[in-house]
């Protein structure tokens, strides 16, 4: 072909200002791959076993590519979205909030805002709880206590560790051990597949009970959520659809995979002396807790442990810089600076009044957030902004560009989902 007729994918070039002159840095498909994989694989997966366990193998599995589809297509959606308006404003970068208030106005940023605070909120709740209950259980069990210690103990220990990482830590080293944190988290992902896998027990293939399906969407759609980093993939990937198709694709067929492993392998380890079990505090039964104690071999309860609170660590991570920056825009916006005290203060004290007061809310935090901001952020938000773009005028007349097909039916098909989540969340939260 000749040069001149090779077709230029991307919108702008990411230029970095290096030995004095300006050098192209394009974004990798693999290192915003790795990115999307990273940000998805968090406290959703440590929740799922608990909520699939009534179901069974065979339905979760059907729910879990169900609900796959679904984030798929509205994480297209968002990038489709991002994409445009880059194009049409000349910028090149935008945040999904911002990408909200263009479309939507200053209505429709508030409760896109109020959403975001709650699901940052909720997820911290979530995380500081689990990840300080899997601390206080491993720290028992290594000194041999003969007093296991209050929960409460478990969810401050994780905000005095981890909380004070992210306060005093410089960025490159957060990174960095956020990094080593990643590969030991692959590491001990496949090594609890092949010790699980090998203890599998085909009767649990047997267990189908369809009913008790829909209490397991709400976390499911939150362990698959990663949404609110397109808008970084597009401006990495300087605006370039395929490239960035192929990422979202990608990025989110890899946690689907370990997700559909995973739930297997975890139901499939329920011999019926493990299922009889029963945790007198618990308001959930979770397979996980009792495999924790080594009823699937020592082995196997230590790798869980470093898996569960790895996962839950690195996503701690993420969503604390995440609401932090949220705040620091806010104080931006509104002239008033914030340091960096009362900014951490802000992001991570309501979540650890919260936990400690209510340690057993882990559940209930991933539930909520999944049927009240995932849907909003995730689903209605996206649905919203294109069908309203859809009507107007610039946008119709050929330049837009389109990731996602299926037009309006995609975008109702997307609405009614959300919709039915927080309306079936309401109704077992009032008992009808
Ligand atoms: N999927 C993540 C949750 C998440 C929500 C929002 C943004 C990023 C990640 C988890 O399971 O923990």
């Amino acid at each position: 072909m000749n040069k001149k007729e090779q077709t230029v994918t991307r919108l702008f070039s990411h230029l970095k200002f290096d030995n004095n002159k300006f050098q192209h840095q394009p974004g990798s498909v693999l290192g915003n791959t790795a990115l999307i994989v990273g940000t998805t694989i968090g406290a959703g997966i440590i929740g799922l076993p608990a909520v699939t366990l009534p179901s069974g193998i065979i339905p979760s599995t059907i729910l879990l590519i169900i609900v796959w589809l679904y984030t798929l297509i509205s994480g297209l959606l968002i990038a489709e979205l991002t994409l445009n308006v880059m194009k049409f404003e000349g910028i090149s970068h935008i945040g999904l909030l911002a990408i909200i208030e263009k479309i939507l106005g200053k209505p429709g940023a508030r409760i896109a805002g109020i959403a975001y605070v709650f699901n940052h909120y909720a997820l911290l709740v979530a995380y500081m709880t689990e990840g300080g209950k899997i601390l206080t259980t491993t720290v028992d069990k290594v000194w041999e206590l003969e007093h296991i210690s209050p929960q409460w103990v478990g969810t401050v220990s994780f905000f005095l560790v981890f909380g004070s990482l992210m306060y005093w830590g410089k960025d490159r080293l957060v990174e960095r051990i956020n990094g080593i944190f990643i590969i030991i988290l692959l590491i001990t992902f496949l090594g609890l597949l092949i010790l699980g896998g090998m203890q599998f027990q085909t009767s649990q293939l047997l267990v189908q009970n369809w009913q008790s399906i829909g209490n397991a969407i709400a976390i499911i759609y939150v362990a698959m959520f990663f949404h609110s980093i397109i808008p970084l993939v597009v401006t990495q990937l300087e605006g370039d659809s395929p490239k960035i198709r192929q990422s979202i694709l990608i990025g989110s067929v890899i946690p689907l995979f370990m997700f559909l492993a995973w739930n297997a392998v975890i139901l499939g380890c329920m011999t019926p002396d493990i299922l009889s079990h029963n945790f007198a505090n618990e308001s959930v039964f979770d397979p996980l807790q009792i495999l924790r104690t080594g009823q699937s071999g020592e082995w196997f309860a230590v790798l869980l442990s470093i898996f569960s609170e790895f996962a839950i660590v690195t996503s701690f991570i993420g969503i604390t810089y995440g609401l932090a920056d949220f705040f620091q825009d806010i104080s931006i916006l509104t002239k008033s600076e914030i340091s960096r005290l009362p900014l951490y203060s802000l992001v991570l004290l309501p979540p650890l009044s919260l936990g400690t007061f209510n340690p057993n809310i882990f559940f209930h935090a991933l539930e909520y957030t999944g049927a009240f901001s995932v849907s909003i952020l995730g689903g209605i938000m996206p649905a919203l902004m294109s069908w309203k773009q859809s009507q107007t005028p610039e946008f119709t007349n050929g330049n837009y560009q389109t990731l996602v097909p299926g037009g309006k039916i995609t975008l109702i098909f997307i609405m009614v989902g959300a919709l039915f989540l927080i309306c079936r969340q309401i109704l077992v939260i009032y008992q009808f």
